[in-house]
């Protein structure tokens, strides 16, 4: 039952997984839920994020083990970047659809529309008003479009994942995940691919040896990095595009991808009117996620926080939000270890304490491990990879990095041992599938 003075018990801007992970079990529940969304429902990690480039990615994946495999297989395989885009397409078509009718089996009411707040409590969507007592504003993050003139000359990611034909030279502006993921698989399905970092470092929050190691792969493949570039203009002549770099030097290309980064959803909501503070990093919210106005609170990408703006880390705090809701949890939320990785080929990946922090600190330890010392990264012919575990004075992992192709795999299994700080005889309790990534992980606790 919705409490008496409102249309709802709790409302949610935005339908990505920052909301729907929460706001169906608290239908479930018996709240009365409302979701308010303008695009399509699902949000960005279904439709125009990581299910999109993981399909995407799947055959360079392939291609790369066949690579590395060539005695045993036909090797070169070719990679079809038309039927890979249509496949990812059948991939992920269904999915705003499949989430909807969730919601709705449990009750939910879906408004399609944008909205913005007329006052703590009411939204506005297409000149209708829905109240609330509590609002959970879940509206994520855009791309960052460089202020520069011919801005309108470059495209974002999700252009990138359409694109019917591969261009035949591509420059990405960046050295994030963006930039790094889709470089691989332009570079992998057949386009030349320059690489524009604003500085001289790419992934400034991944391990900087393995990146400078992936930077080198990737450039041995063909993909050009060009560093310290400050990028002024974009220009269009004669049938192709002109990235124009410090006023002096300018590269002819057939594409221009803008992977500068992500703002958050927040204009023209109308925080400033009611009290929601924030910055150009997203809502300020406290330890229960909740805003400066205390019946509204935030959840997934659009908040300001330490924790990486990741799939993961929006479902668990629109859990968090589900069991605060219903009263299951009054404490505050407390984030489990959140591991990010990188899908370039190599893959890398990390959870936990960094092995530079580990060296500044004698509570801590790093292992180094070449992983193919271990018999079962022969199996696909692996050809490089290397790993750090970070370990306190128990020996319990507080840390691990990985860069090979099987890094994400690596870093998953490593995850209870971290979480749950295993000691040596909890980790030798755990028997896993042999042989297998997983059981070849564990064995280097
Ligand atoms: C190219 C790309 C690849 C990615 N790959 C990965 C990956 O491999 N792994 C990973 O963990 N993460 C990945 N991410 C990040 C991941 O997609 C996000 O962390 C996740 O989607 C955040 O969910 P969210 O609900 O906070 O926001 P979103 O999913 O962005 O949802 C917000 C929703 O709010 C809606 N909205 C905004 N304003 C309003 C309004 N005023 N009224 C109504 N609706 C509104 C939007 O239309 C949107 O649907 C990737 C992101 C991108 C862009
Ligand atoms: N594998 C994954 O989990 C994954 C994949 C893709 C995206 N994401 C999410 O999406 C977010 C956005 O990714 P992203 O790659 O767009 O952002 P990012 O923050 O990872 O990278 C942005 C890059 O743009 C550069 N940059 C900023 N301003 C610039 C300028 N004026 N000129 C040139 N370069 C400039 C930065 O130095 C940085 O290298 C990530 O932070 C992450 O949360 C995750």
């Amino acid at each position: 039952m919705s409490t008496k003075a409102f249309d709802y018990d709790v409302l949610y801007l935005g339908s990505g997984h920052g909301t729907f992970d929460g706001a169906i079990p608290l239908a479930a529940k018996g709240k009365k839920v409302a979701v308010v969304e303008s695009g399509l429902v699902g949000g960005t990690c279904p439709n125009r994020g990581c299910n999109a480039k993981i399909t995407l990615d799947a055959p360079v994946a392939l291609q790369r083990t066949a690579e590395a495999m060539q005695q045993q297989v036909s090797y070169p395989i070719n990679l079809n970047w038309k039927t890979t885009v249509a496949h990812k397409q059948d991939v992920i078509k269904e999915l705003p659809d499949f989430i909807a009718g969730l919601m709705e089996d449990n009750g939910i009411k879906l408004i399609k529309g944008w909205g913005h707040f007329v006052d703590a409590h009411t939204i506005e969507v297409n000149a209708k008003r829905y109240s609330a007592e509590k609002i959970v504003i879940a509206t994520g993050l855009h791309p960052h479009r460089l202020d520069i003139p011919g801005r309108q000359l470059a495209h974002d990611s999700s252009e990138f994942m359409n694109l019917q034909k591969l261009p035949k030279r591509i420059t990405i502006i960046g050295a994030g995940y963006v930039s790094l993921e889709f470089a691989t698989i332009a570079n992998a399905f057949g386009s030349d691919v320059t690489v524009l970092m604003h500085h001289d470092k790419a992934l400034r929050k991944f391990h900087q040896p393995f990146v400078e190691k992936l930077l080198a792969l990737l450039e041995k493949r063909g993909v050009k990095f060009i560093k310290n570039a400050d990028i002024t203009a974009f220009s269009a002549a004669y049938g192709s595009k002109q990235v124009h770099i410090n006023d002096a030097k300018m590269i002819e290309t057939g594409w221009i991808l803008d992977a500068t980064g992500r703002d958050p959803n927040i204009a023209g909501l109308k925080l400033k009117e009611i009290g929601v503070a924030y910055d150009d990093d997203g809502i300020i919210v406290n330890d229960h996620l909740q805003t400066t106005v205390p019946n509204i609170y935030a959840s997934g990408d659009v908040i300001k926080k330490e924790q990486p703006k990741l799939t993961p880390t929006a479902i668990f705090e629109s859990k968090y939000l589900q069991q605060l809701f219903t009263g299951e949890t009054t404490s505050p939320i407390d984030y489990p270890a959140i591991p990010s990785v990188v899908f370039t080929s190599p893959r890398i990946a990390k959870v936990g304490i960094t092995p530079v922090k580990a060296e500044s600190d004698p509570a801590f330890s790093n292992v180094h491990n070449n992983i193919l010392d271990n018999w079962y990264r022969h199996v696909e012919s692996e050809q490089y990879g290397e790993n750090i575990l970070t370990f306190d004075k128990q020996h319990h992992l507080v840390g691990a990095t990985e860069i090979s192709e099987h890094a994400e795999d690596v870093i998953n299994a490593l995850l209870p041992a971290l979480e749950f700080k295993l000691d040596s005889s909890q980790v030798g309790r755990i028997i896993n599938l042999f042989p297998t990534i997983s059981s070849a992980a564990w064995e280097a606790l």
